[in-house]
């Protein structure tokens, strides 16, 4: 198996998924044995989070299905260690009977949603459990719920949410109105993806996934960790001269608006530093910033062989850079569409649409909206949107965000981990394609230099943000950082912790 094949990143699984691959599990196994794990693993975390359990106050908010039912047992093994429990009921009529049980047994308290204690069990609990709505749960969360997820974002105490924050949809990440906000989330037998793309991913929190023995399909949609980007950035090997590592060229920036190039340029070079390849009008600002790059005020090309385009940002929408995109894209060669270019490519999808080599096209909202599969805009489904686009265009997409999506037109996805809110700054979009451009030029398959460059931006985010406010140059002067710290810290022990 090749060091690719191996670092596969993390599986991402819908509620869907999971629920096909509880059927056989639950078919084979004790009534109530996978409840029990699930509930066990919760507790640990719950302990592990607590530290001295003994009289700390715990609040339970149960749901009328087997979320409830967790929280509950959960519940009972933390009383059973000496916490005050409490468990306040959405409908007292429907709630897991054993699961209330165990709990009433080791000493639990169970008061109604509607009881006028529950205002002060929940805000000054130390801990509150939200075991409302797990993968069962649908549309936006109902008044009473709604309220106690309302207690706990005012009270004081750590949240943790059982399987997933009730309220947001488990295969999307999507939120109707309220939802739960956990610091943490202890998730069952599978990450689900709503716990790491769209609003679900800062309303999860930490998240612990605990085993309960499910056997999933491979997952389509994954996250890359740092080692699995390591295997996707080859470092150069001694037999290599500055052409054989992949040459990347650019075309970005104009003569009035030179930025865009100069970031684009330098994002490249600190990301592949072999070789890289200017085209524009940009040049003079390209050359004084990055005297490495081998500049020209020329066409495409006239700039020389390379493995890869990088073609967009800051480039205009005028006649010249209509005629330059065409160009572009009547190689042969991956080419990465952003900014500027995703504007003009709207107007004329066909010029990708029988493209032979990989095209990598990277909107963000607004720029996705601009085509004719993205019309109506991205919608709460970020994933299946990135995967409209794709399949329509057959290209791949890169759809900027807070958790950043890739996706290929056969609906291959990766989202996002890394990054911080401090990168939405101008600029870091011409840094994030200079990245991509670098690692198209390598050879990886478009989805693969998508999401490694998603991945090193986030991280090169989160080391300038360290400092404060960051500007997107300071990305590009911590993309070495970035690109050493995936690598680890290499067996010397030498290099950066990291933040
Ligand atoms: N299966 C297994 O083996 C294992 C499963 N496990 C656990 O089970 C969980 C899934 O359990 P589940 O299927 O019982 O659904 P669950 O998420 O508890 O919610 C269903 C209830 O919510 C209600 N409801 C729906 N929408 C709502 C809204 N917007 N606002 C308010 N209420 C709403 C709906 O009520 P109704 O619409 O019927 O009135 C229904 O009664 C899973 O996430 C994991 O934690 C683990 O123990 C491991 C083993
Ligand atoms: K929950």
């Amino acid at each position: 198996m090749t060091e690719l094949a191996r670092s596969r990143g993390i599986g991402l699984h819908t509620a869907d998924e999971v629920r096909a691959a509880e059927e056989p599990l639950l078919a084979a196994t004790a009534p109530g044995a996978l409840m029990q794990r699930a509930a066990a693993g919760l507790a640990t975390v719950c302990l592990r989070l607590l530290g001295d359990t003994y009289g700390r106050r715990v609040a339970l908010l149960v749901g009328t299905g087997n979320n409830g039912g967790d929280a509950l047992f959960a519940g009972a093994r933390l009383a059973a260690r000496g916490a005050r429990v409490s468990a306040v009921l959405l409908d007292a009529e429907r709630v897991h009977g054993p699961a209330l049980a165990a709990l009433r047994r080791a000493g639990g308290r169970v008061l109604p949603a509607g009881a006028a204690g529950v205002e002060a069990t929940v805000t000054r609990a130390d801990l509150v459990l939200d075991g409302m709505l797990g993968i069962g749960g649908s549309g936006g969360l109902r008044p009473p719920a709604a309220r106690l997820a309302g207690l706990a974002a005012n009270g004081a105490g750590i949240t943790v949410a059982v399987d997933v924050p009730s309220g947001v949809d488990a295969s999307t990440g999507a939120v109707e109105g309220a939802a739960f906000p956990a610091m943490h989330t202890v998730t069952f037998g599978a990450v689900k993806l709503g716990l790491v793309v769209g609003e679900g991913r800062s309303l999860a929190g930490q998240v612990h996934l605990v085993d309960i023995g499910l056997e999933l399909p491979a997952a389509t949609v994954r996250q890359l960790a740092d080692p699995d980007v390591a295997a996707r950035l080859e470092p150069p090997s001694a037999g290599d001269d500055k052409y054989s590592q992949g040459v990347v060229g650019i075309v970005a920036g104009s003569s009035a608006y030179p930025g865009a190039g100069v970031l684009c340029t330098g994002a490249a070079l600190r990301t592949r530093p072999g070789l890289v390849r200017y085209a524009g009008t940009a040049a003079d600002g390209v050359r004084a910033a990055w005297p490495e790059a081998i500049v020209t005020d020329g066409r495409p090309g006239d700039a020389g062989r390379v493995q890869a385009w990088v073609v967009g940002p800051g480039m205009g929408t005028d006649d010249a850079a209509r005629s330059v995109l065409a160009e572009v894209l009547a190689t042969d060669l991956p080419v990465l569409v952003d900014a500027d270019a995703l504007t003009m490519l709207a107007e004329q999808p066909e010029l990708v649409r029988n493209r032979t080599a990989g095209t990598l096209l990277t909107p963000h909202d607004g720029e996705f909206g601009r085509f004719g599969a993205g019309r109506g805009g991205v919608g709460a489904d970020r994933v299946a949107a990135a995967r409209r686009l794709a399949a329509d265009l057959g290209c791949t997409v890169l759809l900027k965000g807070d958790a950043t999506v890739v996706a290929d037109a056969d609906g291959t996805a990766f989202v996002n981990g890394t990054g911080t809110p401090w990168l939405a700054t101008a600029g870091t979009g011409d840094v994030l394609s200079g990245i991509a451009g670098a690692l198209l030029a390598t050879g990886l398959p478009a989805v693969e230099a998508g999401a490694a460059a998603a991945h090193l931006h986030g991280r090169a985010g989160q080391l300038a943000a360290r400092r404060g406010p960051l500007l997107a140059g300071d990305l590009v002067r911590r993309l070495p950082e970035a690109v050493g710290r995936v690598h680890g810290p290499g067996p010397a022990g030498l290099g950066d912790s990291g933040p």
